[in-house]
């Protein structure tokens, strides 16, 4: 058997595909938020309004911004779990530590999106994102322990 059909590398799948899905939902998220804002960056996103409405509606605004921050964000730590986590899955660890790992890092995730685009006090935020490192760490460390070829 490949271990493409290992039950470890189906819950990396899985998973990937969570985090992935999350990630892809970041846009019409800021779509979402530039239209109920009124927040627009480019001057041919406001080309069919008014001329009068146009320089209102290209500015920023701190709601859209800050759902591009959490959007970078899972940028800067999913991009690291999709290839440390596809290079864990391909070492065949136990199920039960594979998933521990793949689970940790989407519930933080999930939990650090719900933190920032609600605002949530911190460290609600802080703790989540640091999950998510952790899992990332704890993978590349297994990785790295198992053998290196500097
Ligand atoms: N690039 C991040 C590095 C540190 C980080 O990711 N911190 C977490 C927990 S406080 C975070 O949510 N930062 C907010 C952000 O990336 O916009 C930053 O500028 O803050």
């Amino acid at each position: 058997m490949s271990v493409l059909d290992s039950e470890v590398f189906q819950a990396f799948s899985t998973y990937a595909a969570i985090v992935g899905v999350k990630i892809l939902l970041m846009g019409p998220l800021t779509a979402y938020y530039r239209f109920t804002k009124g927040a627009f960056a480019n001057p041919e996103d406001v080309a069919l309004k008014p001329a009068e409405e146009r320089k209102k509606l290209l500015v920023t605004h701190p709601d859209v911004e800050r759902v591009r921050r959490c959007h970078q964000n899972d940028l800067e730590t999913s991009v690291p779990f999709l290839v440390l986590g596809l290079l864990f899955a391909l070492k065949e660890p136990s199920l039960a530590v594979a998933l521990l790992h793949f689970r940790l890092f989407a519930g933080s995730r999930l939990v650090h999106t719900v933190s920032y685009v609600g605002a949530l006090p911190q460290p609600c935020r802080a703790l989540s994102w640091m999950v998510g490192m952790g899992v990332n760490f704890s993978m590349a460390y297994r990785l790295l322990s198992s053998g290196l070829m500097l």
